[in-house]
């Protein structure tokens, strides 16, 4: 360890995990066309650098819904951490705290709050929330987030139910005993543990679990349940932008689930100029998929983003070295995007504008 680069990372982690579990992480929808789609975006963007800028000082922190932050680069909800490593999430949890990293923790975790609560030693944490048919489990693990120490709530509504992953349907890929969405009663999880050949048992899961019927009306309910502020993740139209901040989101995430749902769906970077526009500064808005590079970082700010989300990198880095490999890949970014701020004259976060971005 100590010298990888991003393609490093995925490199080592392909080398040591099992295929099908492979299959599930780095895996989209379809024909994977939003998944290809949301770097295809990154990479078209191209930086306008100004230069004889004193950049002597440069400094990547910020701070979102009031939490400090010690660069604006988060880490994305994903499920069953132990996938990648024995320790998942709690490993994931001490190389965020150790970083001041930002971690969003999966509704589908494999460790408990608790425990990733006290691994983040007081760094920030979000929990991410489907609307479970089952909505007693969602306010309770909300009542526990709050207890724990979690700052927000992530609702994610882009998945009325999860999507067909063609990796996953021909692998079979089912969650395996001993990794469990340990949050949850065990009654609603069991499900996930069950082979059907030639079937994805996360697709069948959902469908058994999520609430496909629930509208921008419900959001009230929910927000009356707890006093977390509510972020509501997978939003890419301004129209739903304008709805989730008429219905009191304190943040909205663009996002297309890292090509994981919608297979047809509009790249979250192409998206995102609609959005901030939308918003016009009333809440944050936070940006994922296919974020690689500390240069992507300063693209999505460029484009009004507040906040960018990594998601299958992490677990590249977990899978790699555990916690080490975590806080590897943290810093291997951290140094990047300060290396892109220097290099094209924005020593703070907030000199950061759309001036700085052209469509190449
Ligand atoms: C293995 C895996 C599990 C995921 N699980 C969740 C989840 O539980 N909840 C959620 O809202 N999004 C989930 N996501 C989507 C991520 O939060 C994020 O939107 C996406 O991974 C970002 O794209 P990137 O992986 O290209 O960085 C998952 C993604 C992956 C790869
Ligand atoms: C019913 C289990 C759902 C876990 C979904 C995790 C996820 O969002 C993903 O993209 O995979």
């Amino acid at each position: 360890m100590g010298s990888l680069d991003i393609a490093g990372f995925e490199a080592a982690a392909r080398a040591r995990l099992a295929d099908d579990v492979w299959g599930y992480i780095q895996g989209g929808s379809g024909s994977e066309s939003a998944l290809r789609a949301n770097r295809e975006a990154l990479e078209r963007l191209r930086v306008r650098p100004r230069f004889l800028v004193d950049v002597s000082a440069c400094d990547p922190s910020t701070s979102v819904l009031g939490l400090p932050l010690a660069t604006p680069l988060g880490i994305a909800p994903m499920a069953y951490h132990r996938l990648a490593h024995p320790e998942g999430e709690v490993a994931t949890a001490e190389a965020a705290g150790a970083s001041g990293t930002l971690l969003t923790v999966s509704m589908f975790a494999s460790r408990t709050l608790e425990d990733i609560a006290a691994a983040a030693a007081g760094s920030p944490l979000w929990l991410q929330l489907y609307w479970l048919r089952e909505r007693a489990a969602v306010v309770e693990l909300a009542d526990r987030a709050a207890a724990a120490g979690f700052s927000a709530l992530v609702l994610t509504v882009d998945a009325p139910k999860v999507a067909r992953r063609p990796r996953d349907s021909r692998s079979g890929f089912t969650v395996p005993e001993g990794i469990g969405a340990v949050n949850l009663p065990s009654s609603l999880t069991a499900s996930a543990h069950r082979h059907s050949e030639g079937a994805s048992s996360i697709e069948r899961h959902s469908r058994e679990q999520f609430d496909p019927g629930i509208t921008w009306a419900d959001l009230a309910w929910l927000r009356e349940r707890t006093s977390l502020p509510l972020l509501i993740k997978g939003i890419l139209t301004a129209e739903d932008a304008e709805l989730a901040v008429a219905h009191g989101a304190s943040g909205v995430v663009v996002s297309n689930h890292g090509g994981r749902q919608l297979d047809c769906a509009v790249a979250s970077a192409d998206a995102l100029p609609e959005i901030v526009d939308a918003v016009g500064g009333r809440c944050p808005v936070v940006v994922d998929g296919g974020i690689r590079h500390g240069s992507d970082v300063l693209k999505v700010l460029a484009l009004g983003a507040d906040l960018a989300l990594i998601g299958r990198p992490v677990l590249w880095g977990l899978a790699q070295g555990g916690a080490a490999g975590v806080a590897e890949l943290l810093e291997l970014l951290r140094a990047e995007l300060t290396e892109a701020m220097v290099l094209s004259g924005c020593p703070l976060t907030s000199d950061i504008n759309r001036s700085f971005i052209t469509a190449g």
